[in-house]
């Protein structure tokens, strides 16, 4: 495993304004060379700041398709919808223009929507110009569980599902997640973490150790022509 980079900002505000730019001019490369773009982001409480700042960037946000790294199965009105995040932070002003693709599909329960949202994925391209990833204080990201049922199959980087459903005590509601292997190839795969508390866990991480203890190992350790940037503000 390479370590990754880490970038440590002085603040939550000066980290959001540079990781929005970083993203943005990721997205622009993705749009000049191929015509268009695709992002997956996380929901969570983290990157609100990070999604307002990048809603404002003068991209042309109609050639990119942005996504979920996972979200909980909820109606995108919930509180807890990821979805209704993006929406109301990122999907705003120019970044309108964006495409969007739920994960959520209004099914009874995640597994009744992998066929749907595989074969909507399977005609992408699996591979993302930019994700950005966050963590929980228990190791989890995306929603790599350390409680996951499915969490060795969701960490294999060989397996070919691109989504899956995850059933997790430590999750509360059911979720659906995009698998390792879409994440670790991604162009530009950032994770973006806040709080001494997270840096303490990443160090953690980084070092030997399952990947059932701190899940955030598989993205770490996941083979890639480039290494996870981690973003980190107090
Ligand atoms: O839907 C989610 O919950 C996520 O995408 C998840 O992986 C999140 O990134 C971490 O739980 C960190 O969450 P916070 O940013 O709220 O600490």
């Amino acid at each position: 495993m390479r370590d990754p980079a880490i970038h440590r900002y002085p603040d939550r505000q000066t980290l959001a304004e540079a990781l929005a730019a970083g993203v943005a001019a990721v997205l622009a490369g993705g749009i000049a060379t191929r015509g268009r773009a695709r992002l997956a982001v996380s929901g969570g409480s983290t990157p609100a700041l990070f999604f307002d700042h990048l809603a404002k960037t003068a991209i042309d946000w109609r050639d990119v398709c942005v996504t979920l790294v996972d979200e909980r199965w909820v109606p995108d009105d919930h509180p807890r919808s990821n979805a209704r995040l993006v929406k109301e932070r990122l999907l705003v002003g120019p970044a309108a223009a964006a495409h969007f693709e739920p994960l959520f599909t209004g099914a009874a329960r995640p597994q009744d929507a992998l066929d749907e949202l595989s074969a909507a994925f399977e005609t992408e391209s699996p591979c993302f110009d930019a994700v950005i990833l966050g963590m929980g204080a228990d190791g989890h990201t995306a929603s790599f569980f350390p409680d996951a049922a499915e969490l060795d199959a969701v960490t294999d980087a060989d397996r070919r599902d691109l989504v899956s459903g995850i059933t997790a005590p430590s999750a509360g509601e059911p979720r659906i997640t995009l698998t390792l292997r879409p994440l670790a190839l991604s162009r530009f795969l950032a994770l973006h973490i806040e709080g001494e508390e997270k840096l303490a866990v990443l160090n953690r991480a980084l070092e030997d150790g399952p990947v059932r203890e701190l899940p955030v190992r598989a993205v770490l350790r996941a083979s890639r022509p480039d290494p996870v940037s981690v973003f980190w503000a107090p």
